[in-house]
């Protein structure tokens, strides 16, 4: 890969659910380094073109290559372990278990069980998890979330809830980080500590970052572009601020009261 390489380029992608065509006909490209934007109504498709990204639901046509490689229809953790990371609309945290755990959890695309390492645990594994651990407490610090480090997840605020979620992704030190609405039931002050955390993965830690996102100030605050989705098919894509004034995209987004 050179610098005009996209780290994600995705070309005709096309998915249907039955008769129900969710996405069609849509072509993104974001370079790398780029906070790339993806905004629509509810059931515009966002979650779709990121599940077909992801391998969860594979494009029924069209083809997406992550760093000039064609990764269509390869498994989800194959897909992972070549350097995606996503979190979720909803949370996929594990109840029950700390911060530090949860966070753990993101490395274990970069963990090699077997029977001969975990018989000779301390020899093999121990180091590897000691790595793992040292990953991890970095992260941890980089979000701010030392004090919270031994705490289950459960009872924490969402806000903190959303930023060990983004933490569990970072901890699989990904190329490409696929964040599903990561500042939805937020305040502001929350929204705008997630933004510069955005900010900062890319800067010192060098991730290209898809942002699925309702919040236009924020879609126009961190993203260097965006596309703009509508019944699955493209309605705008380019520079936030020109995009945003496009009359189909006033219409169809803005004109359905998303404009906070
Ligand atoms: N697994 C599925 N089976 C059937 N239909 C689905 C499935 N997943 C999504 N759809 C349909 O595909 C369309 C696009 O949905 P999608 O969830 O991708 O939209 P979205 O833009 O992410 O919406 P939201 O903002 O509500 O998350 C919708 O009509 C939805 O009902």
């Amino acid at each position: 890969m050179n610098a005009t390489t996209p780290i994600l380029e995705v070309e005709g992608i096309e998915r249907r659910f039955g008769g129900l065509v969710a996405v069609t006909g849509v072509d993104l490209r974001l370079m790398p380094g780029e906070i790339f934007g993806l905004v629509g109504p509810n059931g515009s498709g966002k979650t779709t073109l990121t599940n077909a990204i992801t391998g969860f639901y594979p494009p029924n046509k069209g083809r997406i290559r992550l760093a000039g490689e064609d990764i269509t229809g390869r498994r989800p953790h194959r897909i992972a372990a070549l350097g995606v990371a996503r979190t979720f609309q909803n949370l996929a945290l594990f109840n029950g278990l700390t911060v530090l755990d949860n966070i753990m959890l993101g490395r274990h695309i970069h963990m090699r069980p077997g029977v001969f390492r975990t018989a000779l645990y301390w020899w093999l594994a121990r180091p590897q998890e000691i790595a793992n651990r040292a990953i991890c407490e970095e992260i941890i610090e980089f979000l701010q979330l030392e004090g919270i480090r031994h705490e289950m997840v459960d009872g924490l605020p969402i806000g903190l809830k959303k930023r060990v979620e983004l933490a569990r992704a970072l901890a699989a030190e990904p190329r490409l980080l696929i964040l599903d609405e990561p500042m939805a039931g937020m305040n502001q002050e929350e929204k705008e500590y997630m933004a510069r955390f955005i900010l900062d993965a890319r800067a010192e830690r060098g991730v290209s970052v898809l942002l699925i996102e309702h919040h236009m100030d924020v879609i126009t605050g961190i993203c260097d572009r965006m596309l703009a989705l509508n019944y699955g098919e493209m309605i705008g894509t380019g520079i936030p601020r020109e995009v945003i004034k496009d009359p189909r995209v006033v219409e169809a987004y803005i004109g359905r009261g998303h404009a906070d």
